[in-house]
């Protein structure tokens, strides 16, 4: 059985007198400097210039400054930014002000795993990685409660690599709930293989196909709505708490049988086979120099899907839907 840390296993010691630079304030930097912030450790926002972050932390009772300035005031620098961008903020901004005993900490291994950042010996390089989305980082640690995160060790310069990124993972609340270790190599291919089959990528394809297939048959769009996305949440959130055979106790037989050779016909082997192609490809690097080519000509891919999606059927009867849906959801 795996070692799952927990509140007991951490202690906030070895960063306690530390000062740490939150990099970005957007879905997990606003999350973690908060939570750092409220955990009582000393924590700076460095951001690349002003605009909806830098505003976004004065709001929220933060003295952002420009990259540059935090990491020269900082012992911790964490990579909050966008992938994409880290690399360039580390070569033009970070790199040149780093010192000998500073610590790299990521919240995903893609910069460190496919060698786009490749720091000095001197210095600790540790990940600690929710398992889950910022703004949910942010509202379960606020109620008490804390995302699951994955810590990682890619270089031990100080020899307590491991005991610091417990801590910031204690600050973060990820030790209320639950931290396993793993390696750069194993959280980045299994987060992108994740993110793309099945969380991100998989769940809004079923989704928005079966919504698809009803309206194209004349049904209600927004009935096909309720019945392929909107009760998604419910079976889902019966998954989480009770699992697959807890979710089958909670349907009728009709949807058991059903559900189950359905789903085989609809989700069959063919499908597991292009997972694995999916996997391969994160594997071997060529998803990350794809993304990297991508992005280097502006994300032409991204921007047009995102638009696509925003402009769809289901996201404009979403949102009249949500609306109804959302007033029957109880406040916790
Ligand atoms: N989003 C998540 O829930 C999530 C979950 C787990 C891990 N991660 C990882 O956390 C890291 C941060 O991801 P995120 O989704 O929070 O980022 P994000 O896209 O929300 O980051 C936005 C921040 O980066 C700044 N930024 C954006 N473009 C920039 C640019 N060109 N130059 C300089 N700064 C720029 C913005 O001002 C903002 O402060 C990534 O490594 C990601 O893989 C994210
Ligand atoms: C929240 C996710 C999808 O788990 C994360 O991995 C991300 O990249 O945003
Ligand atoms: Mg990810
Ligand atoms: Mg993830």
């Amino acid at each position: 059985m795996v070692k799952i840390y927990t509140d007991k296993d951490a202690s906030l010691e070895p960063i306690k007198d530390k000062t740490i630079a939150v990099l970005g304030y957007g879905s997990q930097g606003h999350a973690w400097a908060l939570n750092l912030r409220d955990s009582g450790l000393k924590v700076l926002v460095g951001l690349e210039r002003e605009g909806k972050s830098w505003e976004q932390a004065k709001k929220d009772g933060f003295n952002p400054m420009h990259t540059e300035d935090a990491v020269k005031n900082a012992d911790i620098i964490i990579f909050l930014l966008p992938d994409m961008v880290q690399r360039t903020v580390y070569l033009e901004r970070v790199k040149p002000h780093l010192r000998s005993g500073n610590d790299l900490v990521f919240a995903h291994g893609f910069n460190i795993h496919y060698r786009l950042i490749e720091p000095p010996k001197d210095v600790d390089v540790y990940m600690i990685a929710p398992k889950g989305p910022g703004p949910i980082v942010r509202e379960y640690f606020v109620k008490g409660g804390g995302v699951p995160a994955l810590v990682a060790v890619h270089q031990n310069y100080s020899g307590k690599a491991l005991e610091k990124a417990l801590a910031i993972a204690k600050a973060l609340g990820a030790t209320r709930a639950g931290v396993i270790e793993t390696t750069f190599k194993e959280e980045t291919e299994t987060d992108l293989f994740g993110e793309q089959v099945d969380l991100v990528g998989g769940i809004t394809q079923l989704m928005r196909s079966a919504f698809q297939v009803l309206v194209e048959a004349g049904y209600q769009p927004e009935i096909a709505y309720y019945e392929t996305i909107n009760e998604m949440k419910m079976i889902v959130d019966l998954i989480y708490e009770k699992g697959f055979s807890g979710m089958f106790k909670a349907v009728s037989d009709t949807a058991k049988y059903g559900g189950l050779t359905a789903g085989k016909y609809v989700i069959d082997e063919s499908v597991k086979k292009r997972m694995k192609e999916v996997l391969d490809r994160i594997r071997s690097g060529e998803f990350a120099n794809q993304w990297i080519e991508e992005y280097g000509k502006g994300a032409p891919t991204l921007v047009k899907g995102v638009q696509e999606l925003e402009n769809s059927l289901e996201e404009k009867v979403g949102r009249e839907v949500r609306e109804i849906s959302l007033r029957g959801k109880p406040k916790s």
